[in-house]
């Protein structure tokens, strides 16, 4: 089934489809002590949450019980399992999405970025003060929806910049949009972005939080969000495949986390599902190369809120749009499924968990039953994976290309 390009490079697909679950964990990590996270298991708590009813057929059959020690309560480990299963332990310092996805492209993130718990200094503080002219409230971890209920009629009346942060490195500037107009709220932003590149504070990602509504118990959150992330320290395998002439399409979330390094064509995803129908639409097109997507709702939409109702339905959704995408299919497609975090709802707090992420890999040409790929560590095994598939050298990771079969 091998494929020879014209460059003779010989490949086993032609196409790989990579999708990040964002903050589907599959249970604590071994350095989880070290986060506060000991206990977390988002799958395992999602799967409590619905008493044995949460209905996800196809990660079923694929194996998604099967790679973890205790099955999801109600979804059996297959007998048959589709998919290739394992699972993946991070090695990077943090566990924010940045970490995970360029840990997975094989740039481990190995120095700390810099956290807040006390919010930010007085010389980041006062040159954001001085450059907008604004004066600035919170600062202080706080959750993003809650930030605004409790101050967005301060911000509203004074016109003041809502910046906080999280247990991840994120300066989060909140602001109501009839208020803080978005040009200046993003000029703000990049301003910040420069502040923060080098040490002595390497923060993640500056965000923009825009909003909208009358009063506290009608603000919502726009589309209008921004992430300014820190600019990859080096090469990743994305950059790598598009060196080397193959097609990268970022879908969601990843041409931000990369800042569009390596991205030959990206979609910006307004939901989960949305992402999905990305998915299946580059499925239509004729590519060789490397699409992946991130899927974002399940972290942003309910994990942070320790929603585990809506985080499980989202599980339930994303399973019936894959199950079109796996009908779609073609032999020499191969499609990998993994997350770059935890985030469990049945946990305290509000921040993501430092927990193992789940693996599945398949492609309708396998001749026999899925094994266990074991238990893979760096992420980067995952990208290592998609290199060796195109003959492109990797520095990161182990690919399990060979064990597909
Ligand atoms: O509470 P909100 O604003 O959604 O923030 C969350 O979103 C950030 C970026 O994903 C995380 O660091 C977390 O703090
Ligand atoms: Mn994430
Ligand atoms: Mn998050």
């Amino acid at each position: 089934m091998q494929k020879i390009d014209k460059r003779g490079i010989v490949m086993k697909y032609k196409r790989i489809f990579g999708i990040v679950l964002d903050s589907v964990g599959t249970g604590a990590a071994p350095d989880a002590d070290k986060f506060d996270d000991v206990g977390s298991d988002t799958l395992g708590h999602v799967g409590e949450f619905f008493d044995g009813k949460l209905n996800i057929p196809n990660l079923q059959k694929l194996g998604i019980s099967n790679l973890r020690d205790q099955p999801i309560k109600g979804v059996a480990p297959a007998e048959k399992p589709l998919a290739y299963y394992g699972k993946m332990e991070e090695v990077s310092a943090g566990k924010d999405s940045m970490d995970g996805h360029w840990e997975m492209m094989g740039l481990p993130v190995t120095h700390a970025l810099s956290l807040f718990p006390n919010g930010f200094p007085d010389e980041i503080i006062d040159k954001l003060k001085e450059f907008s002219g604004r004066d600035i409230i919170v600062n202080k971890p706080y959750s993003g929806t809650e930030v605004i209920h409790d101050y967005g009629e301060e911000q509203m009346k004074n016109g003041e910049l809502i910046v906080y942060t999280s247990g991840d490195s994120v300066l989060q500037i909140a602001a109501h949009e009839d208020v803080i107009p978005l040009d200046e709220l993003y000029k703000i932003c990049e301003y910040a972005r420069s502040l923060v590149n080098e040490p002595p504070y390497v923060i993640g990602r500056i965000i923009a939080r825009p909003y909208v509504g009358p009063d506290k118990d009608h603000f919502t959150r726009t589309a209008n969000r921004r992430d300014f992330t820190l600019e990859p320290t080096g090469e990743t395998d994305l950059d790598r495949l598009q060196n080397a002439g193959f097609e990268v399409i970022g879908i969601g979330k990843i041409n931000d986390i990369f800042s569009g390094h390596g991205i030959t064509k990206g979609y910006h995803n307004e939901s989960n599902h949305d992402g999905m129908n990305h998915v299946l639409h580059v499925m239509n097109e004729d590519f060789t190369g490397f699409a992946f997507t991130n899927l974002v709702d399940f972290d942003a939409m309910y994990g942070h809120r320790r929603n585990p109702k809506g985080f499980g339905e989202a599980l339930e959704d994303f399973d019936k749009q894959l199950g079109e995408v796996m009908a779609n299919l073609k032999d020499d497609d191969l499609i990998m499924m993994t997350a770059d975090h935890g985030n469990d709802p049945g946990f305290r707090g509000t921040d993501h968990t430092r927990e193992m992420v789940p693996l599945l890999a398949y492609s309708p040409s396998f001749a026999q039953t899925g094994q266990s790929l074991g238990v893979r560590s760096p992420f980067s095994d995952f990208g290592a994976t998609v290199l060796d598939n195109f003959g492109v050298q990797n520095v990161s990771g182990k690919s399990f290309l060979s064990e597909l079969k």
